[in-house]
């Protein structure tokens, strides 16, 4: 059998991108991305994308209605696809054992029961989602207790590295793809299968084998491992503060030694996104449920150290500003996560906001991709404030730089957008109440001409 059609579930930053990439370097095979969101699916199929991907647009437009299909006809998607791709969020849990921390594989197992349903052929099942160790074993589980022996699954664990803002060159140019599978002649013959997707593009070497517990704990150990470095380097930045040392020099003094390599080394106000918090605290909570204590505690301080570095980052803000920020207006300069992205899930900026917020500060929030209802949505959510009334009295949403700035007391920088580094700040200081402050929690900009213009400039890791 060679696949020739795909269904991916879930609609999201992993299944658009990763689905359009494959149906661009896959012309033979139909690829069905669906969703239970309507309004997510008739995005996709409309002419602005519900996510913002460098290069994604043009691959959508190429592809869409050739091989390329974006539906809300879940069940009829899976019952004709030879291959599904279960590419739904894991987020963490909001209620119950495991609150807080557990990842909630409540929509992958909804995938699993649907699978199971209304398949009527044999199925190549590939968890795509980060999920927990072990967690085939319930998928399995469940596309097992059918009453069609005609029927057979195989399930495959084949973790995604995209990071967002660069997801098509990740795609295009994966550092490797791990496919595990079952240790079994099938299990074998799925593990080609797939393998055969994506020989299509990534050459063979780049495909690494593994059994499946190996995959699933891979992907929780890159992002564990990712973490580490920029909890690490932030670490420094808190002592080079108190020394007089500058991060960004032994960043690179660091990076030098060809053992640790430049990447990942970026202090910063501290780090965000939808995956990290979420990976690592699944990590830790799966540590504690296998009862080894002194792994999850030691885990857990790399997301102790990005709470601590968000926390000193705002409180710095506050008390160069003369120990209150009441009533000050302030300008956010980013609101995603990162840069060349519209997502701001875990967004340090959140976070920032929400400290200045709480302390009475008014907000001039300017970011080139965040929609304004995003942010008012972030900022007015239960686990932000109290009282969203006040929150939306408080935030100004500006599409201008210059605008966003003007009358303001002090400009934070809390995503390292290109477009930030060359702005004319000698126009906007001309216009901001003196003196005028500048806290570059990216480190982007040039602190010497800023200071040379007039600026208080405050930074990571350099006093
Ligand atoms: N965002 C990233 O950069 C990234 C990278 C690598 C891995 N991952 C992992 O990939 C998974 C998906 O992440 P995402 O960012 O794409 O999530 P997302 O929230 O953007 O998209 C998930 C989509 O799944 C849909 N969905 C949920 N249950 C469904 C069901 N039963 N049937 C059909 N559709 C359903 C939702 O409506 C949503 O549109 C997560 O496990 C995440 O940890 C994410
Ligand atoms: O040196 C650095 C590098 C990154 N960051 C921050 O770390 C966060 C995450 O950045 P990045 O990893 O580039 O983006 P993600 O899209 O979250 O990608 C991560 O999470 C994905 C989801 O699991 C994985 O697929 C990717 O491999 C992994 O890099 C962002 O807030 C960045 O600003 C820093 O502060 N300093």
């Amino acid at each position: 059998m060679a696949i020739t059609k795909i269904c991916c579930i879930g609609a999201g930053y992993v299944g658009g991108p990763t689905c359009s990439v494959i149906a661009m370097q896959c012309p033979h095979i139909k690829v069905t991305v669906v969703d239970i969101s309507a309004q997510r699916i008739s995005q996709w199929n409309s002419e602005k994308l519900p996510i913002y991907e460098p290069g994604l647009d043009d691959i959508v437009k190429k592809q869409r209605n050739v091989n390329l299909f974006f539906s809300t006809n879940i069940e009829e998607s899976i019952q004709e696809a030879d291959l599904i791709f279960i590419s739904v969020n894991t987020p963490t849990m909001t209620f119950g054992v495991g609150k807080g921390r557990a990842v909630d594989l409540t929509y992958v197992e909804n995938c699993a029961r649907t699978i199971a349903q209304v398949s009527t052929n044999n199925k190549i099942v590939v968890e795509k989602s980060t999920v927990s160790v072990r967690a085939a074993e319930n998928i399995l589980k469940i596309l097992n207790a059918n009453d069609k022996p005609n029927v057979k699954f195989q399930v495959l664990s084949n973790p995604e590295f995209l990071s967002e803002g660069v997801a098509v060159e990740n795609l295009l140019n994966p550092d490797r793809v791990i496919i595990g599978h079952e240790e079994t002649a099938d299990g074998l013959w799925a593990f080609k299968e797939l393998s055969k997707v994506y020989l299509n593009w990534i050459p063979e070497s780049k495909i690494l084998k593994t059994n499946i517990w190996s995959s699933e704990l891979t992907k929780l150990a890159a992002n564990a491992f990712l973490a580490d470095r920029i909890s690490s380097i932030n670490s420094i930045s808190v002592i080079c503060e108190a020394i007089g040392a500058d991060v960004s020099e032994v960043a690179k003094g660091i990076g030098l030694d060809s053992r640790i390599g430049p990447k990942f080394l970026q202090a910063s106000v501290g780090f965000g996104g939808s995956c990290f918090q979420k990976d690592l605290l699944n990590l830790v909570y799966i540590c504690e449920c296998l009862n080894l204590p002194q792994v999850a505690v030691y885990w857990q301080q790399v997301l102790d150290m990005n709470v601590y570095q968000k926390s000193r980052f705002s409180n710095k803000i506050i008390k160069s500003l003369c120990n209150t920020v009441t009533g000050k207006k302030i300008t956010m300069f980013g609101f995603a996560f990162k840069k060349d992205t519209g997502d701001t899930r875990e967004s340090p900026a959140i976070y920032v906001a929400k400290t200045l917020l709480d302390e009475g500060a008014k907000l001039n929030i300017y970011d080139p991709r965040v929609e304004p209802g995003q942010i008012k949505k972030d900022l007015t959510h239960l686990y932000v404030t109290d009282n969203p009334e006040n929150v939306i009295k408080s935030i100004e949403i500006h599409d201008n730089p210059y605008k966003a700035s003007h009358s303001t007391h002090a400009i934070i920088i809390c995503t390292e957008w290109d477009k930030f580094v060359n702005l004319d700040y000698e126009e906007i200081y001309k216009h901001m109440i003196k003196p005028a402050f500048i806290f570059d929690g990216r480190k982007i900009l040039n602190h010497k001409t800023l200071a040379t213009i007039g600026f208080q400039v405050h930074t990571i890791g350099k006093r």
